[in-house]
């Protein structure tokens, strides 16, 4: 599947702009790339990033992924992630609720684990479909490696501009241990209109590098009253900050609501695939603001309104756990697991959402 292919983004309908961040520059240690990447980190928590080397394998993955969805469902089913809380594997659609009234996803994912596509061609974690163990080694790995060095470069980027000792990030996210970390493709169908392929959500780690073709992703901008879709750009990924970073960094680094919609215009006649790496803390990492690492992190949570929230008592396994478990349709019993399943959002945030929600199915 090529870009090329696709209906174009509509330019009638109001988009969110992103500041455009080159990875080449911020590599060099260009000191104004760094600051517009700060901005970036600190408002939204979202940015395009150009120039980062991947094309190849992140087309590489939408054929993977592609091959993958068109295995018979019996087969995907065998490699059902299931409703314990782990994400690796396939997921179906309607699988997960898409908000509080148990709306169901309409979204298939193939998940592979960080810690898979290193150990190939021993299994470190699970078994995948056969499209999967296919590309390992010529799409799969490559595409990690660059992923893992983007996200790298990025949290050693935070690192310092948070005041940390030089590594102190580096140590939440070692290469070796097993945590969260994996790459996802999604694929979804041709909808209605504001149907939620994926419900609002915070991501559950640190850092993640999206590569979309279609729109459909959209954030909701603190502040303004409705969702903003994000416009894809040929050859520029989108970055985000999730949870476990906001936390680390006492809430100066921002972790912002999104979801995905229905691709707008005559996009939405077509099915809509998007890539993902998600870079999440060692699965033992307490996630905790790092107040004695940095006094900039700890000046930043004792002005928060409620410093409790930097202090999750959690370990990223249980805080991931936790979220992917409760957003299974299986494990509903009413909108209180809803709830269980979020992250960091302000609950102002989750309150319009819900609202845009009920408006959107009204
Ligand atoms: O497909 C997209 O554009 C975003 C996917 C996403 O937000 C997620 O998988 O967490
Ligand atoms: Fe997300």
């Amino acid at each position: 599947m090529d870009s090329t292919d696709l209906p174009p983004f509509p330019d009638d309908i109001p988009t969110h702009p992103l500041l455009v961040i080159d990875y080449a520059l911020l590599k060099a240690g260009d000191p104004a790339e760094v600051e517009r990447l700060w901005t970036a980190a600190t408002s939204l928590g979202f940015w395009y990033l150009k120039n980062h080397d991947s094309d190849d394998e992140v087309r590489g993955m939408f054929e993977m992924g592609a091959e993958t969805m068109a295995l018979p469902m019996e087969e995907k089913m065998r490699y059902e992630q299931g409703d314990d809380g782990i994400s690796f594997g396939y997921k179906a659609a309607g699988a997960n609720a898409v908000d509080a009234s148990g709306t169901l996803d309409t979204a298939q994912f193939i998940n592979v684990a960080k810690d898979d596509a290193l150990a190939w061609p021993e299994r470190a974690r699970r078994a995948y479909p056969r499209t999967v163990d296919a590309r390992m080694d010529s799409t799969i790995k490559p595409f990690v490696e660059k992923s893992l060095a983007v996200n790298m470069t990025l949290l050693a980027v935070f690192n310092e501009k948070l005041g940390f000792p030089e590594g102190t990030l580096a140590k939440q996210h070692l290469r070796e241990e097993f945590s969260g970390s994996e790459t996802r493709v999604l694929y979804s169908p041709p909808a209605g209109k504001d149907t939620q392929a994926i419900g609002a959500h915070t991501d559950f780690g640190s850092l993640s590098f999206l590569h979309n073709r279609l729109g459909g992703l959209q954030v909701f901008v603190p502040g303004a009253e409705e969702w903003q879709y994000v416009k894809p750009i040929p050859g520029h990924a989108i970055c985000n900050i999730g949870d476990a970073l906001a936390i680390f960094s006492g809430g100066i680094l921002r972790s912002n609501l999104h979801r995905v919609v229905t691709p707008p215009g005559l996009q939405a006649t077509h099915y809509r695939f998007s890539l993902v790496f998600f870079t999440r803390p060692g699965n033992s990492v307490v996630l905790r603001a790092l107040k004695e690492a940095s006094p900039i992190v700890a000046d930043a949570v004792v002005r928060s309104p409620d410093p409790s929230k930097y202090d999750t008592g959690v370990t990223a396994l249980e805080w991931f756990t936790r979220r992917i478990k409760n957003q299974r349709i299986k494990n509903r019993t009413g909108p209180e697991t809803w709830m269980a399943s979020r992250g960091t959002e302000h609950t102002e945030h989750t309150a319009v959402s819900a609202g845009a929600e009920l408006r959107a199915s009204a």
